[in-house]
């Protein structure tokens, strides 16, 4: 029935403003864990559409995913939809997968922190993750689910338990806080926010966010140095922004979907092997005293091909940078010492 999807296609197809040539197209199998929430079926869908994708693994606890699975399956686009329900599903929707996408836990209320998550949270990303070391050791994970500073060293510390730990496939989603901050300086910049080039580097939370407005490409139109920290800390706290207009309906979803699928096609074009592609993610480090970090990072066949660090910071950027490095310590040590205890 979807037989178009094993064969290589010639076409270019535009997803998130990325343009790339389908041809030669590699069969990718994405596998989303979390699928029937309120980020994973609008990512789901957005992964639908990607040419890249021809296996589409969707996993939740949730009695609705097979109905999701079955529903985006009727879309007339080549990837094979998949449906798997509840833990004892895990280890097939994973198998074979050259990404896993998670976005599997619960989300904040107004009032919460995102490490107010941790303690539900933890154990749904550990679990996940021991299944895709068992099950698909080489696969990349990509980390949406908060707090996501947390969730890395936890998944880390679980492959290597496992022993088949490899810094370069473990990634915690931040597209969402570059996705923000381009919004923000384009709709001030009076430019398309699509060409906005800006680094947000450091963790996803608070503090840990730090934007480096002074990379941006063009430059911030702001002079007044009250009104870049302004923008600093909307960006910091856009997460709470939308926490508190949902009004305890829960958080980003369709932005975070919009985030995430743009972060899982530059993995698979990189794993394609299309040369220069880089996003910002919070990954294995040893730039800063904090053993992860997030900062621009080249993708390639492998996942993480090259850190490439985060340039010059000017005085208040290094302020920041100092603020955020004892908050990430702490966050890690958690998410260590959850596995590790
Ligand atoms: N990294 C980022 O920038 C962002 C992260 N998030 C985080 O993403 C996570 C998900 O948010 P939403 O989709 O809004 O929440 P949601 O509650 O709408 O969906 C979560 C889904 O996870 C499923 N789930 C729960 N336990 C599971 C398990 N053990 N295995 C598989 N699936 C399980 C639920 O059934 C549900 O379908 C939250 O932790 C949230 O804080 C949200 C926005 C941005
Ligand atoms: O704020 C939250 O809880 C969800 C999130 O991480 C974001 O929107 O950046």
């Amino acid at each position: 029935m979807f037989s178009r999807a094993l064969k290589p296609v010639a076409s270019v197809a535009v997803q998130n403003g990325a343009k790339f040539s389908t041809t030669s197209q590699k069969n990718f199998k994405v596998v989303v864990a979390g699928a029937a929430g309120g980020i994973g079926q609008p990512l789901a869908l957005l992964l639908k559409q990607n040419p890249l994708v021809t296996r589409l693994a969707l996993y939740d606890i949730a009695p609705v995913t097979p109905g999701v699975a079955v529903d985006l399956s009727h879309m007339d686009t080549p990837a094979q939809v998949t449906g798997h329900k509840g833990p004892e599903e895990l280890a097939a929707a994973v198998e074979c997968a050259d990404l896993v996408v998670i976005p599997a836990g619960v989300p904040r209320k107004p009032g919460m922190t995102r490490d107010d998550l941790f303690n539900t949270n933890a154990s749904i990303v550990r679990d996940i993750a021991d299944c895709v070391a068992k099950n698909a050791p080489k696969a990349i994970m990509a980390i949406i689910t908060n707090p996501v500073n947390s969730m890395v060293p936890i998944a880390s510390e679980v492959l290597k338990k496992a022993g088949v730990y490899d810094p370069a496939k473990v990634l915690g989603v931040t597209t969402l806080d570059v996705v923000r901050a381009a919004a923000f300086i384009g709709e001030i910049n009076g430019v398309d926010p699509t060409t906005v080039k800006i680094p947000v580097i450091g963790g996803h939370s608070g503090v840990t966010i730090i934007p480096v407005l002074s990379q941006s490409s063009p430059a911030v139109k702001l002079s007044d140095q009250g009104k870049i920290e302004a923008l600093t800390k909307r960006i910091q706290e856009a997460g709470t922004e939308v926490v508190k207009a949902k009004a305890g309906g829960g958080s980003a979803t369709l932005s975070m979907a919009y985030a995430g699928a743009r972060l899982a096609c530059a993995v698979l074009r990189g794993l394609k092997g299309e040369s220069n592609v880089v996003e910002c993610a919070y990954v294995k480090s040893d730039l800063t005293e904090a053993s992860y970090f997030a900062n621009p990072v080249q993708l390639g066949r492998n996942g993480v091909e090259k850190n490439l660090g985060f340039g010059q910071l000017n005085a208040y950027e290094k302020e920041l940078l100092k603020a955020a490095i004892p908050e990430l310590l702490k966050n890690i040590k958690t998410g260590e010492n959850f596995v590790n205890k």
